[in-house]
């Protein structure tokens, strides 16, 4: 249950909105630009400063941060991002994969790289089986869910239940930390607990109007509490569902600088 990839995460654009994610008591602090997109990129150098601002501030938990939305017939760019966001000091790089012909190329150009990658799936147009199970088999401490479209409903509303049971059960069943995102709400922490994923991530709910507005930290702290009540935080009360072992620290790859 010590994993570092276990609990909720939130995405923050900046020191200050890091810092109230940290005073919130958030598992894991997320850097990306939630105006560009789902994936949004921050300059490294803004990376770079919130890495070096928070582990200041005494924090130890995981950070990570996207590469950026980057399509996938990039690949140079692609893997030219994930080197510079890892030098940046954070611990896991997530990056975006789209369904199509190119898609499986990027993974297998990602797997043998010496940094903790997040495969982050974008789920709108359904989920491609077997780009799912080549990520599976490459071994990425974890894979994640996501959407795209924010104005469309959450990803309960593309995906069914039982897909994403699926997925989960198949992250697990690999050894994988299953990770879910895509304009979840309060309202749906239940059913993610239902589904034991080893983490959940938020944006739009810690906002008040769009993602894009500044990250509250009044709802950060209300969603780390209620979270915790369904044992979807690594706070969890004693008597909250318990949630399968997330990826041991000794398997997350070492990040290169
Ligand atoms: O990585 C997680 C996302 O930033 C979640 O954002 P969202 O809640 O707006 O979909």
């Amino acid at each position: 249950m010590n994993s570092p990839l276990h609990g909720v995460l939130v995405s923050v654009r900046n020191l200050d909105e890091a810092c109230r994610a940290q005073a919130a008591g958030v598992d894991l602090i997320d850097l990306k630009e939630p105006a560009d997109g789902a994936l949004g990129g921050l300059p490294c150098a803004l990376i770079r400063e919130v890495v070096t601002g928070l582990r200041g501030r005494g924090h130890h938990g995981p950070l990570s941060a996207t590469i950026g939305d980057v399509p996938m017939t990039e690949l140079d760019t692609i893997l030219a991002r994930v080197q510079a966001v890892a030098a940046t000091g954070v611990d896991i790089v997530k990056v975006g994969i789209t369904s199509g012909p190119e898609a499986a190329a990027v993974i297998d150009a990602l797997a043998p790289l010496p940094c903790a990658i997040i495969p982050v799936f974008l789920a709108d147009d359904g989920l491609d089986p077997l780009l799912l199970d080549r990520a599976h088999r490459a071994r990425f401490p974890a894979l994640m869910l996501d959407t795209a479209r924010k104005d469309r409903g959450s990803l309960f509303d593309v995906l069914a239940q039982a897909e994403l049971r699926d997925f989960v059960s198949a992250c697990h069943r690999h050894g994988q930390g299953a990770g879910l995102a895509g304009a979840l709400r309060f309202r749906h922490l239940a059913d993610l607990a239902a589904l034991s994923p080893n983490y959940v991530g938020f944006r739009s709910a810690v906002c008040i109007g769009d993602r894009a507005q500044g990250l509250q930290t009044d709802l950060a702290r209300a969603l780390m509490a209620q979270a915790a009540t369904w044992g979807l935080s690594r706070k969890r009360r004693p008597h909250a569902i318990d949630v399968p072992m997330g990826v041991p620290v000794s398997q997350l790859r070492s990040v290169s600088t």
